[in-house]
Parts: structure tokens; C-alpha cells; sequence
């Protein structure tokens, strides 16, 4: 059977009322074109006639009389003004343009997989903010999440780099505890390998979190902008502190935010401890604390480990003592001691009689310790006393008379740290990995950040009396004299170094020696800058880490 042709409005019509749709849309799309700029100015006439109604909504209903005289006073003058009108009717036209033009609008609110991981977040913190007592809760499974995210920031891999998290009031924000578990919740949840910052705002009901970006690693040891008693422990976040000081990065400088610790007679935490593992980065800060304060006084180092890690600043000008071994710790804390209690007496003296202070008892006089602990069970089994006794009182009236003592000490032996020493050293640093509970527990209080994913050296956290919990970077300050120090932190740690004031094959003195200065002296030697200079014990010999030499 033949096959009859189709009716011609069902083969053709497809293409005709394609055709037609065509035609409809070009033509749609030049009178668009055509009426851009009438659609543009419509658009801002309404814009502008929609703020003055808002204006005039808002104007007190006394001042509504006024503003209208002097509307029909511009009226009167434009229309007195040639070409007045023309002139106005332009300007208007151009500002309802200007208004009316067309942004394009950014986009708004999240992607697909961004919103997804705001709802699982959201769904995850529910059983932490609701209660089932609460008629509306703001967390519900299912809820809407908008309510309580109201800010909230990707990165370009669509990972969280800021939320703000609205909650009920009758969470427990107050407890640590609680805190604690929607931090790590958050943590998690918005990925690993970041540092987050957590800032809780008791009185809104609000927490944000904000991904923080790595402290920098690269500034080395220099000479800072600081004023005569200040150290510049380390750089931290530029939101954290107010000031900022100029480093040199190789070849260029830049501003960096340190953390300033203020030492002598008006410091309110005049004396330090530091805290770390093994290879965290204390000696290279007790030695930058050193090179630092030589600019301005005189220190005497004692060396729990004995590694002889401050050779470099051995015979050195202002290093009164270097001691490694436990008779020459002895008598250099005894010596420190003494020197302590004849500034407060000649200080006293003067200020009974109305005199000045006399100027060598302003020269600041630092004692740095590094790992004290070492040689407490030496001095037991010698039957000689601890040298952590002999600082107590350098440690309670060091402020007035201007000697400071630094300790670092371990984390796993802390506990040998005497009472004294850990009452009055109330400028705190960690260094190193370091768990919570560790933090606080020589912080005074956890810190608001989660633990970094990689902990590099010289990094931590310091705390200043009573003030914030700081993120922490030490200067580089490596030992100059090992063989693993570059090249160019080497240059700029021995750029640091005074003069010798004794020739380096004079430094090492044999164990004997320094036995012999245990002796007590007959009298407690002034520090360098006074008329006599007093005897550097630089018992450098070199002694197993843990156990002193001598004993
Ligand atoms: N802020 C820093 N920047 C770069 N490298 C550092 C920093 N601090 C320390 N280092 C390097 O890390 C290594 C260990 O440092 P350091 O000796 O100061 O640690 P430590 O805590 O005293 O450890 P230990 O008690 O085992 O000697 C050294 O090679 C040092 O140069």
C-alpha cells in the first residue's frame, strides 16, 4: 500500500513555529536593546523615588515643614535658573542611570557541596544545642541551618574558613567541657590539618571559628626595635597584639607582630618559665633570650644539659658565668644570690639617705637555666644543697633589684621544678607538641586554637601573667658552632655576639677548676660593669647530658 504524504501543517509546522520562536526572540532582543536605557533609568527612578520615601518616612514630623519649604525653594530657583529645567531634568536622568545600571549580583549563598557540608554540621551539633524541654529549638534534626549559621566563608577547595554559629542560651558556654566538645567537633568536621581559632561570645550566644594561617618560620635571630627591658619572645598572630616590629627577611623588611615580655622593677611578671620536649626549641630561645639581653645587662647561664649548647657565648662580653657542671652552677647561683640581696641593700641604703640609686644596681642582670632539674639528684647524692634553692631570692626580689631569672625545663621533669620556681615565674611559654591538658596546666589555661597539625620547632604558645593564651614562633637562634646551622643563621647569630672579652683557648677549664669554685667566695663578685670585674666560670668541659660532670 502506498504511503500517503502527511498533512502539511503536521510535516512543516514544527519548523514553522521553531522559526516563529526565532523570530520572536531576536526581535524580543532588539527591543531590549532598544529600551536598555529607558529599563536602566525606569529602574533607578524607582530606586531613587523608593530611597526619598524612605527619607521621608524617617524625618521627624517638626522637620517635615521646613524640608518641604526648602524642596519648594530649589523648585523656585531651578525654574527661575535658564535652563533650569533642562539642566535638572538631565542630572536626574543621569543619577537614576547611574543607579538603575545593572551589577551583576554576586553569587549568593552556597554551592551544592558547600551546602551540604553546612547542613551535615549543623545536623552534627544538634544533640549538643537542643534540649528536648526547648518549645522551638534553634538545633533540630532537619532544622533550618540558615538560622544559626549566619556567616560563613569557603575556601576555593569549598572547605570552612569562617563560621559563625549562633546557640541557644542555655548551653553551658561557661564550662570548659562543654567548649571543648563543639571545638572538636567543629574541628573535625571542617577538616584536619589547620589550625582553627575558636572566639566565644558569652553574652551574644555566638561562636566563631576562623581557620588561622600558619605562623611564619623564617625570621632569624636580630637585632629587634625594643626598648631597653624588653625581649621579644616570638611573633605571633597580628590580631593578638597591638604593635608591630620591622624584620629583616633576607634582603627585605617587613612588620611583624611580636610577643614583648617586660622585664625589671615595674614588670608584673618579671621572671619566666619555658616548657617543651626534647628538640622543641628552648635552648634556641634561652639563647636568643641571651643575645637579646647583652644588648642591655649581664647574664649568667647554667647548663643542665651539658651539651654545650652556649659555647658560642662563653668568654663573651657581659656573660659573667657559663656553667655545665653542678659546683660551678653552685657557686654562680650563690654568687647571684648574694649580688641580688647587695643591690637591695645598697638600693635601700640610697634611698634612706636620699640619694640616687646607684648605678650598678640598675646594670639588669639575667640568670638563664637551662634544665635546672639535672642536677638536683647530684646534689643529693653529694649532700650539697639544690641550685634551684639558691634562686630563691633572685626569683622574690629579682624585680627590684633588676635580675631576672629564665628557666626551660621538660615536660617530663617538671615536677622537680621547686615551689619557689613555679610560683614566681609567671611569664609562661610551651614549646612543642604538648596536649591540652598540658597547655593548661602550665598556661594557667587552655589555649583558644586547636593543636597544630605539624609542630615545627620554636613553636608554641605564651602567656603573660594573667593575659591571653598567644600563639608563639621563636626567632631561629640556632648554636653556631653546630655543624647542622646554615650558613646564614650562623652569620646571624654570631652578628649578635659581643666581644670576647677573654681569648677562646682561655674558656675551657678542667673539671677540677671547676670543682674548686665551689668554694664559696669570700665575697660576692660584681657583675662586669662595676669597678671589678668578677670571675667567669666557664666550665665548658664537656659532661654527659643528664648527670653534670663533677657531681
Ligand atoms: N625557632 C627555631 N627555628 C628554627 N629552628 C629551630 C628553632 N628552634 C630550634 N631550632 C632547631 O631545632 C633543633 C633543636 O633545638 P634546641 O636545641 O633549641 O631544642 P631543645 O628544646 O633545647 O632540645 P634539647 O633539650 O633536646 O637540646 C636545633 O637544631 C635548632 O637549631
Amino acid at each position: 500500500m502506498a504511503r500517503r504524504p502527511l498533512p502539511r501543517i503536521l510535516s512543516s509546522g514544527s519548523a514553522h513555529i521553531a522559526r516563529s520562536r526565532e523570530m520572536a526572540r531576536s526581535a524580543a532582543d532588539s527591543a531590549t536593546d532598544v529600551l536598555h536605557p529607558l529599563i536602566t533609568i525606569t529602574r533607578g527612578l524607582r530606586l531613587l523615588a523608593g530611597s526619598g520615601r524612605r527619607k521621608w518616612a524617617a524625618t521627624p514630623k517638626e522637620r517635615r515643614g521646613p524640608a518641604l519649604f526648602l524642596v519648594a525653594a530649589c523648585v523656585l530657583v531651578v525654574a527661575l535658573l535658564p535652563y533650569g529645567p533642562l539642566l535638572t531634568l538631565i542630572s536626574v536622568m543621569a543619577v537614576a542611570g547611574w543607579k538603575g545600571r545593572d551589577r551583576t549580583p554576586a553569587r549568593k549563598g552556597p554551592n551544592d557541596a558547600e551546602l551540604q557540608r553546612l547542613r551535615s554540621l549543623y545536623e552534627a551539633l544538634v544533640p549538643y544545642f537542643s534540649v528536648p524541654e526547648d518549645p522551638s529549638p534553634l538545633f533540630a534534626h532537619g532544622g533550618e541551618w540558615d538560622k544559626a549559621f549566619d556567616e560563613y566563608e569557603f575556601d576555593a577547595d569549598g572547605r570552612l574558613t569562617r563560621l559563625r554559629v549562633s546557640y541557644p542560651a542555655y548551653f553551658t558556654d561557661g564550662e570548659d567541657s562543654s567548649r571543648v566538645r563543639i571545638e572538636h567537633l567543629l574541628h573535625t568536621k571542617s577538616g584536619r590539618g589547620r589550625e582553627y581559632l575558636f572566639d566565644w561570645d558569652e553574652e551574644g550566644n555566638e561562636l566563631v571559628m576562623s581557620v588561622l594561617p600558619p605562623l611564619p618560620t623564617d625570621i632569624a635571630a636580630q637585632r629587634f626595635v625594643t626598648t631597653p627591658g624588653e625581649t621579644v619572645l616570638g611573633f605571633t598572630d597580628a590580631a593578638a597584639v597591638r604593635r608591630t616590629v620591622p624584620v629583616m627577611e633576607g634582603d627585605t623588611t617587613r612588620d611583624a607582630p611580636p610577643v614583648v615580655w617586660r622585664t625589671g622593677a615595674r614588670s608584673t611578671e618579671p621572671h619566666l618559665l619555658v616548657v617543651g620536649r626534647p628538640g622543641s626549641g628552648t635552648t634556641s630561645l634561652l639563647r636568643s633570650i641571651a643575645l637579646q639581653a647583652l644588648a642591655h645587662g649581664d647574664v649568667v647561664i647554667v647548663d643542665g644539659n651539658g651539651t654545650g649548647e652556649y659555647a658560642s657565648l662563653t668568654g663573651r662580653t657581659g656573660v659573667l658565668a657559663v656553667e655545665c657542671g653542678l659546683s660551678g652552677a653552685l657557686s654562680g647561683l650563690e654568687w647571684a644570690a648574694n649580688e641580688t640581696e647587695r643591690r637591695l641593700i645598697a638600693a635601700n641604703r640610697a634611698r634612706q639617705s636620699g640619694h640616687a640609686v646607684p648605678d650598678d644596681t640598675k646594670r639588669p642582670l639575667w640568670l638563664l637555666l637551662d634544665r635546672p632539674s639535672a642536677f638536683s639528684h647530684p646534689a643529693a647524692a653529694d649532700g650539697r644543697p639544690d641550685p634551684q634553692e639558691l634562686l630563691q631570692v633572685p626569683l622574690r626580689h629579682g624585680r627590684a633589684a633588676n635580675v631576672t631569672v629564665v628557666v626551660a625545663e621538660q615536660f617530663d621533669t617538671l615536677d622537680a621544678l621547686s615551689r619557689t620556681v613555679r610560683t614566681h615565674t609567671r611569664a609562661r611559654v610551651v614549646l612543642g607538641a604538648a596536649t591540652r591538658d598540658e597547655l593548661a596546666s602550665v598556661l594557667g589555661a587552655p589555649p583558644h586554637t586547636t593543636p597544630t597539625p605539624e609542630t615545627p620547632t620554636g613553636r608554641g604558645y605564651a602567656r603573660l601573667g594573667t593575659g591571653p593564651v598567644l600563639r608563639l614562633q621563636v626567632p631561629a637562634t640556632p648554636d653556631p658552632y653546630d655543624d647542622a646551622t646554615s650558613d646564614a643563621h650562623r652569620r646571624a647569630v654570631l652578628d649578635l655576639l659581643p666581644d670576647r672579652h677573654t681569648p677562646p683557648g682561655a674558656t675551657t677549664e678542667p673539671t677540677d677548676t671547676a670543682t674548686r669554685t665551689a668554694e664559696p667566695d669570700p665575697e660576692p663578685a660584681p657583675p662586669a660593669r662595676t669597678k671589678v670585674k668578677p670571675r667567669p666560670r666557664q666550665s665548658q668541659a664537656p659532661v654527659p647530658a643528664a648527670v653534670p660532670a663533677e657531681g
